[in-house]
């Protein structure tokens, strides 16, 4: 498994109130996601500008967000944040104790969580000659969006998804490019990740688990199921919200691949 979570933050002056609700819902839903994985706790806060930081350590949810360190970036939430994307590690490959092993992964270009396996993450490294930071099968994908972008340095989702149709195994993820801030990508393959929309806040609410979503969020009414359909790589503009565009994302599942061999 592997827990994700997040927050779209679209533009708004969001009183202190409303900052301190949405912070207590992203950390309720950090938490919730540590029975999907306890190996690694991790967080990206993005500021509107690109500029953002990275929070991680090789400890479960319950102990990350308890941290100092954790409290301190929380505090400093404010009307420049636009993302929050959290992650809580179920490892597969790479070690814990290697911090760049543990998600939110960090590219040249973008920055963002996966959940799933890459089976052929050794393939690709080799073929694609690649630079490698850690172990983690997940840096492939975030590799393969770097050397998808186009002259203007934003990402060419055909380009992208083209390669994503070489990797063989399981995946969703989150990411965004910090020269493009106000893009957010997601790609949902074959791993479950659910949404939840708040008009007054102006917010999207993300989890792998539907009904982390409804815990943290408190059952809120206000807060709308949005589906987004499996295999498609969907490109968010997030000081609107507005879905901007929406490709087919195929790869190869684990399961067709274990039926080939
Ligand atoms: N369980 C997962 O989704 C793990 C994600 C990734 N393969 C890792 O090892 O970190």
């Amino acid at each position: 498994m592997c827990g994700q979570c997040g927050l779209i933050l679209g533009q708004k002056r969001r009183t202190r109130k409303e900052l301190e609700t949405l912070s207590s819902i992203f950390t309720n839903l950090l938490l919730l996601n540590e029975a999907r994985g306890r190996d690694a706790t991790g967080i990206y806060m993005g500021n509107k500008d690109g500029s953002g930081q990275i929070l991680k350590d090789a400890v479960p949810a319950n102990f990350f967000v308890k941290s100092a360190r954790f409290r301190e970036l929380m505090s400093s939430f404010d009307n420049s944040i636009s993302v929050f994307v959290g992650h809580t590690r179920w490892r597969t490959v790479g070690t814990p104790t290697v911090s760049f092993n543990n998600h939110p992964i960090e590219a040249d270009f973008f920055v963002g969580t996966h959940n799933g396996t890459i089976l052929n993450h050794k393939e690709l490294f080799f073929r694609y000659n690649w630079k490698r930071s850690g172990q983690v099968d997940s840096e492939a994908i975030f590799r393969m969006a770097d050397v998808s972008l186009g002259n203007n340095k934003l990402l060419n989702m055909e380009s992208f998804t083209g390669g994503l149709r070489e990797f063989i195994g399981t995946m969703s993820f989150i990411m965004q490019n910090k020269y493009d801030p106000a893009s957010l990508y997601i790609g949902i393959g074959n791993m479950p990740l659910h949404f939840l929309f708040h008009k007054k806040f102006r917010c999207y609410c993300y989890s792998s688990d539907p009904a982390m979503l409804v815990h943290a969020t408190g059952n809120m009414p206000d807060w709308k199921i949005v589906e987004l359909p499996k295999r498609k790589l969907y490109q968010f503009d997030v000081p609107t919200l507005k879905l901007r565009k929406s490709i087919s994302m195929l790869f190869c599942s684990s399961r067709a691949y274990q039926s080939l061999v």
